[in-house]
């Protein structure tokens, strides 16, 4: 694609000496620019731009073999564009930082001016030892700070790199810390304590650009966040409940680094649980999995998401460095987003502290009981403890206990009702029965086919509706409740203040988002069910 570009393919002969010149002096000015700045900085930077070259020529074979995404890099970028926008926009960059290049092409689209961040690239670049992105420039968007485009970019551009060496993850940490920290405490605390420790460090921190670049605590919306004030606003949703969770334990891991905080008193003087929390909650909102535990990545993490974007951050354990491949074209300006995940709005909110209206990836839990009443309350327990084969991990979301369910949008015309899960269905189908003999039927089913309980409908379609209006009026309490929360906060509750207006927009973009899931899923179960009476 990119050899169809105008400049690239220009067939007019004349301006080819020229150009041949033009590109010669912008390659010696390159290197020198180079040298100046490493000697300026006194750093030491491990390869030069011939080296560089050579290492993205071995790292293209390298690619070979590695998956579809990395592959169709190959065969958009030819070597020769690759490495001649390299240099090319590489110097651009170094000569013009100051000039503020991006900042004309920022307010030609309204953008702020990130004047705090015009140093970032360059200083990580420097601490890198090769370039990080050409294709990318920090600004300001509605959302805090963002990436744009700096000139145009194509599908399947390799929009930055950013090697592991210059990730902050737990082994980042000074040995001395390190080594004082037992199994109890997981990769996030690891990251948020370096956070805490270069914090400390100020100015003398090897990562002082990039800890000043990383948002303020009143500027963070996570629900561990929130007030107990503003989480009654949530109190009907799964994310109440795993908010709980989260802070007890944040709690648990500011304990378990209670030895480290004793013997380091200079770098963790006064440290409290809501410093501990803060740095926590940056660290959820801006570290991926990785190889090494939890990475920060610098200036991958200015990206913002997008939920319907296929960019997200890939990792090569190879060539030891994250990528970012472009879905899509850019055009200077643009802002450049990718998917941090398929995350519902609970989730967002949880580690991110924003939500998406309309999120496609929004879902319901819901929770069944035996209830205790039931004649043949303990032979369904029984039976239920002896059939219980389903997976309760939902990917990239909350775990749930083994009776909690996920609804998930019921879209317009499913037949089967996709979004409602068939444990769910099946949960009922065990709820309604009223005899031992009904019962007997189900765990003879099951040893007969998969050991799944209640997977098919009932014969008798007069006990299949039964279990269904059973599923019907649950989702319809929740119908309700959740109508009844939202009117409450629509004008501003009292109890809540001005500072809490963000927080209130999550709440009902939550509220909203799943009360759609539920009744999707209750128009769905309405319409089986009158299918049931008439067939
Ligand atoms: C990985 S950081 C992205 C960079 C961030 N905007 C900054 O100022 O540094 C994630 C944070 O960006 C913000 N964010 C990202 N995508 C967003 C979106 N689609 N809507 C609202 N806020 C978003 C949220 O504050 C989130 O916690």
């Amino acid at each position: 694609m990119k050899m169809a570009k105008p400049e690239l393919t220009s067939n007019r002969i004349g301006l080819l000496p020229f150009l041949v010149v033009i590109l010669i002096v912008a390659h010696v000015i390159a290197f020198v620019s180079l040298l100046v700045l490493q000697i300026s900085n006194r750093q030491d930077i491990p390869e030069n731009e011939e080296a560089l070259e050579r290492k993205i020529g071995g790292g293209v074979k390298q690619e070979i073999g590695s998956d579809m995404l990395l592959r169709s890099v190959i065969i958009t970028n030819s070597l020769w564009v690759r490495s001649q926008r390299h240099i090319l926009s590489f110097l651009v960059r170094r000569l013009c930082v100051s000039a503020h290049v991006f900042t004309s092409v920022s307010s030609r689209k309204g953008l702020g001016i990130d004047e705090g961040c015009n140093d970032f690239l360059p200083w990580l670049e420097n601490k890198a030892g090769v370039e990080i992105s050409s294709l990318l420039s920090i600004g300001k968007s509605a959302n805090g700070r963002a990436l744009y485009a700096a000139e145009d970019i194509q599908t399947g551009d390799c929009l930055l790199k950013v090697p592991f060496s210059v990730q902050l993850a737990p082994d980042n940490l000074p040995p001395g810390i390190t080594c004082l920290l037992g199994d109890k405490v997981g990769d996030v605390a690891k990251v948020a304590l370096l956070i805490l420790h270069e914090k400390r460090l100020g100015h003398k921190s090897e990562w002082a650009p990039y800890i000043s670049c990383l948002p303020v605590l009143e500027d963070m919306h996570g629900s561990v966040f929130w007030s107990d004030e503003e989480l009654e606003m949530i109190q009907h949703s799964a994310l109440y409940e795993e908010t709980l969770k989260q802070k007890q334990q944040i709690e648990k891991d500011f304990l378990a680094l209670k030895l480290v905080f004793d013997q380091f008193p200079d770098r963790f003087q006064n440290v409290t649980v809501e410093d501990f929390t803060y740095a926590y909650g940056l660290v959820t909102s801006r570290a991926w999995g990785s190889s090494r535990g939890v990475s920060m990545i610098p200036f991958a993490d200015f990206f913002n998401h997008d939920g319907t974007s296929e960019s997200y951050v890939l990792s090569d354990e190879g060539k030891q460095h994250s990528e970012v491949i472009a879905d899509r074209e850019f055009a200077p300006g643009d802002e450049v987003l990718i998917r941090y995940g398929r995350f519902s709005n609970a989730t967002l909110i949880l580690d991110f502290g924003f939500s998406v209206s309309c999120n496609r990836y929004d879902h319901v839990q819901i929770k069944l009981n035996v209830p205790q009443h039931d004649v043949l309350c303990t032979q369904k327990l029984q039976l239920l403890g002896r059939h219980r084969t389903r997976s309760i991990k939902d990917d990239n979301e909350f775990t749930y206990s083994e009776n909690s369910f996920i609804i998930r949008e019921v879209r317009p015309g499913s037949k089967w009702g996709k979004g409602i899960p068939q444990s769910l269905r099946a949960f009922a189908r065990i709820l309604t029965c009223n005899s031992q003999q009904e019962l007997d039927n189900l765990r003879n089913e099951a040893t007969q086919n998969d050991g799944r309980l209640a997977r098919k409908p009932f014969k008798n379609k007069n006990r299949e509706i039964a279990a269904h209006q059973l599923l019907l009026s649950e989702v319809s309490h929740l119908i309700t409740e959740y109508e009844k929360h939202i009117k409450l906060l629509v004008p501003t509750p009292p109890f809540l203040c001005e500072r809490s207006a963000p927080r209130r927009r999550l709440a009902l973009d939550l509220l909203t988002g799943e009360l759609r899931v539920l009744k999707s899923a209750s128009a769905w179960l309405e319409n089986y069910c009158s299918m049931l009476r008439t067939h």
